[in-house]
Order: structure tokens, then sequence, then C-alpha cells
């Protein structure tokens, strides 16, 4: 299936038949089927589905984390397939950002010093104003000092954001970024994901189990058995949560 989610916008990633098969002979898991989709730069989408269904390899195959078994995934119109690891590893540093569940900060160091992190591993210097802008931006201002262990959840995966948003990536890739926070945090931020593509042209792709958490994206892609089975534009949590019972997610 051919997924064009528009074309009338430049597109941020491009996958083109892309399948992953984990494992060989007996064994061997069909994660994705040939997903094919374009996702458009400056624009929030959320990728969903049953448990299993793929959402975890589509995110990491699109972000270069993963290598596909066949079919091609472009970043920004460069084909990620023809890349070493080195390259790979580059590219990612400097043109992706990513959110995980668990935040994935450094305990040791500053809320400044974890936002910088990349760039500092990437060999480049930070940026006082860049840093200020960004801390700024997530409302850590008054924070920059504190170590990862001194913070709330929510103002550790402020952090976490913040060190997303630093490099000025092309796309930042969140997997479950609200799966450890209570509700009132999580739409904390879902809002501070939702205005950065609002006010900054950020494009962003999440997976996440919730239906509430999908409605902040422009747009949703259902992943069922490694395949897209449906999108929906201008999503509700209701109208989310509908498409995912009749895609069984919930019926077991
Ligand atoms: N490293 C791996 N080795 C073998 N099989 C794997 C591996 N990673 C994922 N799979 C299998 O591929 C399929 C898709 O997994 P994936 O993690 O992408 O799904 P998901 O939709 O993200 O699931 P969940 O919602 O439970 O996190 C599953 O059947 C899974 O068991």
């Amino acid at each position: 299936m051919n997924e064009a989610i528009t074309r009338t916008v430049p597109e941020a990633i491009t996958l083109q038949a892309v399948s992953k098969v984990y494992g060989k002979g007996r064994g061997a898991v069909a994660a994705l089927r040939e997903v094919s989709v374009g996702l458009p730069k400056g624009g929030f989408t959320a990728i969903m589905g049953p448990s299993g269904s793929g959402k975890s390899t589509f995110l990491h195959c699109a972000a270069g984390l993963d290598r596909p078994s066949a079919g091609t995934v472009k970043l920004g119109g460069t084909d990620l397939s023809g890349l070493s690891d080195t390259k790979l590893t580059e590219l990612r540093r400097e043109r992706a950002g990513f959110v995980f569940q668990a935040f994935n900060l450094v305990s040791s160091l500053t809320v400044s010093q974890n936002i910088t992190l990349p760039l500092r591993l990437a060999g480049k210097r930070a940026d006082r104003a860049r840093l200020a802008a960004v801390l700024q931006r997530v409302g850590l201002t008054d924070r920059t000092g504190h170590r990862p262990g001194q913070l709330s959840g929510g103002q550790q995966q402020r952090v976490a954001i913040a060190r997303a948003l630093i490099a000025d990536p092309e796309v930042i890739f969140a997997d479950e970024p609200t799966g450890a926070l209570d509700t009132m945090t999580a739409r904390g931020v879902l809002v501070l994901l939702r205005e950065t593509v609002d006010t900054m042209g950020q494009t962003i792709v999440m997976v996440t189990h919730d239906p509430v958490a999908a409605a902040y994206a422009d747009t949703v892609l259902f992943l069922a058995d490694g395949r897209i089975a449906d999108s929906m534009h201008a999503p509700t949590a209701a109208g989310v949560a509908d498409r995912m019972i009749r895609l069984g997610a919930w019926a077991r």
C-alpha cells in the first residue's frame, strides 16, 4: 500500500517497500512488511497499533537505528541504506533527535550538560544563545545546574526534549515519551511537543499506545501485523480508540 499522507509538502522521511525480518528459517518474524509511506516535514505523526504490530521496528528503521531487510529509507532525501555504520551514526547525531520513555539522561551530568551532550559528542561547542533558547522553550531555565535525580519525571522528559532540540534536528523520534508519566505531567509534555511543531516547524514521529497522546498529532498511522492498516488525519482520542478497538488492539 502506498500510504502517502500528502504530496504537497516535502517529506522528512520516506519509506519505500520497507520490510524487516528478525531471525532466520522457521523462527523468522516479519516485523514490517513492505511499508511505503512519506512523513511530511513540519508534521507530527503518531504511530499506533496492537502490541507486536511493528511500531518500534518502524521507528528504529525510520531513524536509522536499525537497518531494514529490504526497501529504502530516506531522511530528507538521503538514502540511509547506502551509508556505512559510521556515517549512519553521524547522520543520526546531526540530523535526528531522540526522546525515549525512560528519559535516558546521564545521572552524573547537570541539566545543561545533558542537553549539550550530543553536540559535545559530535565535537561541537554548544552555542550559549541556543542553549538558553532551548531551556526557555522547555521551561527549565531555573534548573540548569540540577542533576536528573533532583528533577520530577516530567522535568526529566523536558531535559530529554531539550537535548533532542539542541542540534535543530530534521526529525525528532519519540518512543512512548509519556509512557512513564502520570496523566497531567504527560499532558504538559505533549503540549510541549505540539508547540515545537506549531512554533518551530519541528517534525515529530511518535510511537504511543495512548489514544490521548496520539490525538496531539496531525496524523495517526495504524500498524497491524507489520503493515499500515489505516491512517487518520486530525485525530481525536475517541476516534483513535475506536480505530484501535476495530484493529483488535484491546480485544484480548
Ligand atoms: N530483536 C528482535 N528479535 C526478534 N524478534 C523481534 C525483535 N524485535 C522485535 N521483534 C518481533 O517483531 C515484531 C514487532 O515488534 P515491535 O517491537 O516492532 O512491535 P511493537 O508494535 O512496537 O510492540 P509493543 O507495542 O509491544 O512494544 C514482534 O513480533 C516482535 O516479537
